[in-house]
């Protein structure tokens, strides 16, 4: 048997410096590079938020329900972005995933470093306290109604701090619990009715106390699940407009689930679900004013995923009865889509003997940069 030269371990030099001099690159030094320059160039890894071909399937009764078929997403920090689409989308599904509260049945979720399929119980409680705040519909869920506003909002620092116990004591000791309380309230503008049970005040106050329950631990991110669902539209607007100044003055991250077209109207970001993957997102240039006014126009654009999918919408296809295949004709600075040709029964049979397969057909028109025979005669001189 021929002797096989030893690989050198990790760590020791690849060539040992002859003169002792400058110590020369080692096979640990390669892996670590290596390793880094794979981290710098993960999908997702300068984002907050990043869901990588996320799957939740959901079964019972010899039923299975796919709430969420690879969809793919990245928040970035400091973001304020609304999450819409038809109900059953998967938009539920996709935040009560985001909020540590369900786990994927496949693919990959992650906020703020934490890689949410991975975490047990304990790190799961830890990440609910701590990392992300939530807020939901219904105002009643929202707080608890024996305590005051600033009861409410002072709940998550006690419990975070001492796990509850009495007299536990923690980065805020009570007096710095009621202060921050007081300055959250103020931000949202509801400090006046800081000494108010939940029954005593209006929906739209409720749910910026809520706000500020959520905001309570300084958490990465907010995830909000139609926030404004059952208020009116002027106090879904000042519901709005207070997530808002949250997100400019302190920063927070935030996502919020919305029905309401002109809620979503109000942020730079709309990302669209569809059949439980992203499908469309929004961007609007100039940001909307205090009020919610004069935002820019927005412009949609429709997402890729990993794979380089997207979807065409219907709007698109059916005026031009585009239903099985597309031809994709890769242009200097764009991709064109034109409708395939319908396949006649003779097309999809198997080519004599002798001619080469796809000659003179239309050859699928999956290539980019692929044209059809049709068009390049149209295209040839004389
Ligand atoms: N616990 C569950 N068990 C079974 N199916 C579920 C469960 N939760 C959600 N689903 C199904 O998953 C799909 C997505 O639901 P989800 O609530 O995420 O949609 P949504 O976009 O939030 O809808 P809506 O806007 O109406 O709240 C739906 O078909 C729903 O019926």
């Amino acid at each position: 048997m021929t002797p096989q030269p030893r690989q050198p371990r990790p760590g020791t030099p690849a060539s040992a410096p002859a003169d002792g001099g400058e110590r020369t690159t080692t096979l640990g030094d390669l892996e670590r590079r290596a390793t880094a320059g794979r981290q710098e160039h993960a999908y997702g890894a300068d984002a907050l938020i990043a869901c990588d071909r996320l799957v939740r399937i959901f079964s019972g009764d010899g039923v299975e329900v796919q709430a969420l078929q690879g969809l793919d997403l990245l928040v970035h920090k400091g973001e304020l972005t609304a999450l819409v689409g038809a109900s059953g989308s998967g938009k539920s599904t996709l935040l009560n995933i985001l909020a540590g509260l369900d786990t994927p049945s496949a693919g990959s979720a992650s906020v703020a470093g934490h890689d949410l399929p991975a975490m047990d119980a304990r790190t799961r409680l830890h990440y609910r306290r701590k990392v992300v705040g939530f807020i939901w519909q219904r105002t009643a869920r929202n707080l608890l109604p024996y305590l005051t506003a600033a009861q409410n909002v002072a709940l998550p620092m006690t419990l975070s701090a001492g796990g509850g116990r009495p007299g536990a004591g923690g980065p805020r000791r009570g007096r710095a619990r009621a202060g921050r309380a007081l300055e959250l309230l103020d931000l949202l503008g509801v400090a006046d009715h800081a000494g108010q049970r939940p029954a005593q005040l209006s929906g739209g106050q409720q749910q910026r106390v809520a706000i500020a329950v959520a905001l309570a631990n300084d958490p990465s991110v907010v995830l909000a699940d139609e926030p404004t669902g059952e208020l009116d539209t002027a106090t879904a607007t000042e519901v709005f407009a207070a997530l808002r100044r949250a997100n400019s003055e302190l920063g927070t991250t935030i996502l919020v689930v919305t029905h309401d077209s002109a809620v979503s109207a109000q942020v730079n970001r709309t990302v669209s679900i569809r059949d439980g993957r992203t499908s469309t997102e929004t961007l609007r240039t100039v940001a909307p004013d205090e009020e919610g006014g004069a935002a820019g126009a927005g412009r949609e654009y429709t997402t890729i995923d990993r794979s380089g999918r997207l979807q065409l919408p219907p709007e698109f296809t059916t005026p031009l009865a585009i239903r099985d295949r597309v031809l994709l004709e890769l242009r200097p600075d764009h991709i064109q889509v034109r409708p395939g040709e319908r396949t006649r029964p003779e097309e999809t049979q198997a080519p004599a003997a002798g001619t080469e397969p796809g000659a003179g057909s239309e050859g699928g028109g999956s290539g980019a940069g692929g044209k059809d025979t049709a068009d390049r005669q149209e295209e040839e001189p004389g």
